[in-house]
């Protein structure tokens, strides 16, 4: 994520992982702040063993297109709500790629950050019977807690 202020959104996605027994780590890395961090780390994420990258953050949002320009790994990007225009900016940013540097852009704010850690599972699932298991009981769990019929104090 680009900022500490990111991870009251990117923890859900660090939550989510967590719940499907997927190994992760949480960093900051800011494309405009700590650029010469992002180069080491976008150039030696493959070799270090990730498998995708998921890249918060918020207003003029560079650091998932710059991760992606700098590895062949998959990149998923999450716009992170801003104060000032509510996360527009952040999304425009990330989504308005273009062609030929590709970033999965998610929705923006917390539904975005748990759907990453849930795309990024989708992917690893297909090479990973145990996670493919995990990601299924949570489909499950959560179609068991949707409701028939409304409560009348929901
Ligand atoms: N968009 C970026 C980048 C980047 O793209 O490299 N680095 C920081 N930021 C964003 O700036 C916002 C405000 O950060 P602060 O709260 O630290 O001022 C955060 O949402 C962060 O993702």
């Amino acid at each position: 994520m680009g900022s500490q202020s990111d991870w009251a959104t990117m923890r859900h996605c660090a939550e989510t992982l967590d719940a499907l027994g997927i190994g992760h780590q949480a960093r900051i890395v800011s494309a405009h702040r700590t650029p010469d961090r992002l180069v080491a780390f976008a150039k030696n994420a493959e070799s270090e063993g990730f498998e995708i990258i998921i890249a918060g953050a918020g207003g003029a949002a560079h650091l998932p297109g710059m991760t992606a320009a700098m590895t062949p790994l998959p990149v998923l990007g999450v716009p992170v709500e801003s104060a000032a225009l509510s996360g527009m900016d952040s999304l425009l940013s990330i989504v308005q790629m273009p062609g030929g540097v590709p970033v999965g852009t998610l929705a923006i704010g917390k539904a975005g950050a748990v759907n990453a850690a849930l795309f990024a599972a989708a992917i690893l699932a297909r090479n990973d019977a145990g996670i493919a298991e995990r990601l299924l009981e949570y489909r499950s769990r959560q179609t068991d807690n949707v409701a028939a019929t409304p409560s009348s104090d929901g």
